[in-house]
């Protein structure tokens, strides 16, 4: 047996309780929780004055992915790195498939990204792109023995991730015979093409036209549409990246009907507008995601489907392309920016600074979304996601009083520059453990690559023995 370790005197927040406690851990697992836990034998660390937050789990990772002829700067290596300074201790991953190539390669190739690299865990989503007879008859093969309880259907990106209705529809059949959980990420693909060229027609190459030629009906249209089929299918569904009002309702008015619909958002749809695209000197690629970001009047709603229960986690879509050289293929043509940008270290602390310490939400909620509730859709809970007897020993010291300035220089990612740059935050976590062990303490970097384990997770609604609630996350429908 390792040593043990106890969490002395900090304040133990979980999504039903905040106290102060000390915690113990015996080989890698919370072994008690409770006041003045006897010490003997145990290495002890003073968390008083710090919460203790379940560590984060990040359910939207893009680490080594290639994207419009380029690779993303980050890999599991620096990506999982910055997540775990910035408080997640688990990410999941997508898992990006080719048509016609056997989706089984796909997931041992991700799994060759992720091996000797990861210093937090980590578990993937795999991609369908096309429901044919090859992928139907792999996927329940890879989902029994991969773990892989979460698929992830395009309805954007003509002519590269694309699937069409017939693959979401038949996905989100093989989803509810399985128990899996289909994602989508939902904008009208075929229309955004046409905005596209006829912008491209008239000259209009900056990056700003990447905002106007995705604007939000197309999101709220395709969110409605994957609702519909999903309910059509009798399958739960998980909408990933909202941005807008449009999206919101729809995602709203699906649940008030009872059905089983679930959203993300991300930290750069609450703090970042559209405005960002239109920095000089070509800056505004720099902040070019899909779905693209909004008015500011959208983060408001946002912010409320969050606070209400309507989105219930949010996700990073880490996607980070170097400024230098890759942003920059897109100069002259907008449609030619790899999307994606640098969030996975700030999700949890601008969650926190702009969430809780605004008064946004509560530290429960802050939990929820930061950590329970991804660990209840996508089949960790309650091994991830709480504090509790029993589960892993991810925990994050975090000092709410703490301020710093997000800059690209000081982050432990790779890309060249960051998307909060200049932003101030309230709020820091000091010492993450996975399993039991530091990764990070006292803001200092103590883990080792390749010390993140593959989570092979459970079907959808079989969390372990604390199952997913029979009504939506999030309380009644709203
Ligand atoms: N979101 C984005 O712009 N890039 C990553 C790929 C995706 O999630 O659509
Ligand atoms: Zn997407
Ligand atoms: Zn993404």
């Amino acid at each position: 047996m390792k040593k043990a370790r106890i969490i002395q005197g900090g304040t133990v927040v979980t999504a039903g309780s905040v106290s102060v406690a000390d915690i113990r851990i015996e080989d890698g697992v919370i072994a008690a929780i409770g006041r003045s836990l006897d010490a003997t034998g145990a290495e002890t660390v003073d968390a008083a004055g710090l919460y203790v937050f379940p560590g984060g789990i990040d359910p939207h990772t893009h680490l080594d992915m290639p994207f419009g002829g380029t690779v993303t700067a980050d890999d599991f290596e620096s990506g999982t790195i910055a997540a775990a300074f910035g408080g997640t201790t688990t990410i999941l991953d997508f898992c990006l498939t080719e048509r016609g190539r056997p989706l089984g390669d796909a997931v041992a190739a991700w799994h060759a990204k992720a091996e000797g690299k990861a210093v937090i865990d980590y578990g993937f989503h795999l991609m369908v792109a096309d429901a044919g007879e090859q992928a139907l008859a792999e996927l329940p093969e890879l989902i029994e023995r991969e773990g892989i309880t979460s698929l992830k259907v395009f309805m954007a990106y003509k002519n590269v991730f694309q699937a069409d209705d017939g693959t979401l529809y038949r996905t989100l059949q093989l989803a509810r015979e399985e128990g899996a959980l289909v994602m989508v990420h939902a904008e009208n693909g075929d229309v955004i093409e046409r905005l596209v060229s006829e912008a491209l027609e008239r000259g209009d190459t900056e990056p700003i036209w990447h905002a106007l030629t995705r604007p939000p009906q197309l999101e709220g249209e395709a969110t409605g549409r994957a609702a519909e089929l999903a309910g059509l299918a009798g399958a739960p569904l998980y909408v990933v990246h909202v941005t807008c009002a449009e999206a919101v309702e729809r995602i709203a008015a699906a649940r008030a009907r009872g059905l089983r619909v679930y959203g993300e958002t991300c930290p750069q749809y609450l703090t970042l507008d559209i405005s960002a695209l239109e920095r000089p000197d070509f800056e505004g690629a720099k902040y070019v995601w899909s779905p693209p970001l909004r008015e500011a009047w959208h983060q408001t709603a946002l912010w409320n489907a969050l606070s209400s229960g309507t989105l219930q986690a949010l996700g990073s879509d880490q996607c980070s392309f170097h400024f230098k050289g890759q942003k920059e293929l897109g100069r002259g043509d907008f449609s030619k920016i790899p999307n994606g940008g640098p969030t996975i270290e700030d999700r949890f602390s601008l969650l926190f600074s702009e969430g809780v310490a605004k008064g946004r939400i509560d530290l429960q909620r802050f939990v929820e979304l930061s950590a329970t509730n991804a660990a209840k859709l996508f089949g960790l809970f309650p091994r991830k996601g709480t504090i509790a007897v029993g589960s892993d020993a991810d925990l994050v010291l975090f000092d709410p009083s703490a301020t710093r300035t997000l800059s690209a220089r000081d982050h432990h990612l790779r890309v060249d520059y960051s998307a909060f740059e200049g932003m101030e935050v309230q709020g820091e976590p000091v010492s993450v453990l996975v399993r039991g062990e530091f990764v990070v303490r006292d803001k200092q970097f103590v883990g080792q690559a390749g010390s993140g384990r593959y989570l092979k997770r459970s079907r959808f609604g079989l969390g372990g023995s604390l199952a997913l609630p029979a009504v939506p996350i999030g309380g009644s429908p709203s």
